[in-house]
């Protein structure tokens, strides 16, 4: 494969674009909002000029109740040789492509696991789907190249190619994607007529909580109307264990020493089965997760200080497998930490200090 068209040139189909523009592909670049395309192009990530023949695969990246209707008008076209699309649903645009009388053996359906909370072509990363997950669900009448072109885009994003049923799909990111930014929205929520002081106070966890909570609201209805059933589903429990939480937090406050026992032991109960579960979620590229232990620097909130603290920790040899930044609100410093193996934290912490480093405890 050497050409590519992306219909749909906003987070993902951006994403995918700037890919594939990197590996020497030529990319054409079309969306309803001829400024989406054109701010793709301008960042690299292919042409708006049409291309004169049909290109080797088209991914059509536009919000799943378009995906059928879309591909149906591309295929008419004779845009490619093969089709996929991104869509986080599968099911639903499965039965529209059906109902439209697409050609469905030079199409598969595809959904990288990696996205953001921003929309549109300026939130696009090259490097978005390197190590994630990339479910493709073919069907009997999916052609062999249909497949095999589906595999090589997963392989030149640098994703991981799993092959799934679609309505096995559905169910599992009901799970993974869909309940989890129900609940980070939920948290969000309360905090829309929160006190300022309160608000002031907000941390890492909070932060972490509600990341997703800026995502589209117009995508996430789409998105979740074609898998209601499912998560209302998951809510259901989810509601349940609130309710559970709620009674022993309760019992917590009663003046019974035994009740009060007894409401502590649900509130830990709730919380190992949270370790349980979180342990559960792979680490890079699929690995087993890994624990890695967070060393914290003070930084003085000044240009260059976050590049001078990388560079001496690539010095040291320690490699830097996530970082998160806090800053501290009405002072002039930030904390930035540094996710490292456990091996290497006492030589960090120690190496950091001697280079006058703040490093807490
Ligand atoms: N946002 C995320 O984190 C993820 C999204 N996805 C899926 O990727 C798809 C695209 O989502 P995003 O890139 O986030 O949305 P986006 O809103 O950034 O981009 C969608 C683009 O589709 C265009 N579009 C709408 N109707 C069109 C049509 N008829 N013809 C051509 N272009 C049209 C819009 O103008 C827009 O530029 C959706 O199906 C979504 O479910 C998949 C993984 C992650
Ligand atoms: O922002 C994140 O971390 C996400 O995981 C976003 C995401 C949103 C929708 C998808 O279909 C897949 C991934």
């Amino acid at each position: 494969m050497r050409t590519a068209a992306v219909v749909g040139t906003g987070l993902i189909g951006t994403s995918a674009a700037l890919a594939l523009t990197g590996r020497g592909f030529s990319v054409y670049l079309e969306d309803a909002d001829p400024d989406a395309a054109r701010t793709a192009a301008s960042l690299g990530a292919g042409t708006t000029d049409l291309p004169e023949g049909p290109v080797d695969l088209a991914i059509v990246a536009v919000p799943p109740a378009l995906v059928g209707k879309v591909l149906a008008d591309c295929q008419r076209r004779g845009l490619a040789r093969w089709y996929t699309d991104v869509a986080s649903v599968k099911s639903g645009p499965r039965a529209d492509i059906a109902s439209l009388g697409c050609d469905t053996t030079h199409y598969i359906g595809g959904h990288p696991m990696a996205g953001r909370e921003v929309s549109g072509p300026l939130g696009a990363r090259a490097d978005l789907f390197e190590g994630r997950p990339w479910v493709l669900t073919p069907t009997p009448d999916t052609d062999t190249d249909t497949l095999n072109a589906a595999l090589e885009l997963v392989a030149l994003c640098g994703a991981m190619p799993i092959v799934m049923d679609a309505s096995a799909h559905d169910r599992a990111v009901a799970l993974v994607s869909h309940t989890p930014q129900l609940l980070s929205s939920l948290v969000a929520a309360r905090l829309e007529h929160a006190d300022e002081t309160a608000i002031r106070l907000s941390g890492q966890g909070v932060r972490d909580v509600t990341r997703i909570a800026a995502s589209n609201p117009a995508l996430w209805v789409d998105i979740l109307s074609a898998n209601a059933g499912v998560v209302a589903d998951i809510l259901e429990e989810v509601a349940a264990d609130l309710g559970e939480t709620v009674t022993a937090l309760r019992a917590m406050e009663a003046a019974d020493e035994t009740e009060r026992r007894s409401g502590a032991a649900g509130i830990e109960a709730v919380m190992r089965r949270g370790n349980t579960g979180q342990s559960r979620i792979p680490g890079k590229h699929g690995a087993p997760p890994t624990r890695y232990e967070t060393v914290a620097v003070v930084l003085g909130d000044q240009p260059g200080e976050l590049g001078r603290l990388f560079g001496e920790v690539g010095a040291l040899g320690v490699n830097i497998e996530d970082v998160a930044i806090e800053h501290s609100s009405g002072q002039q410093v930030g904390f930035v930490q540094l996710s490292v193996a456990p091996a290497a934290v006492r030589r960090l912490i120690g190496a950091l200090r001697e280079q006058g480093w703040s490093v807490r405890d």
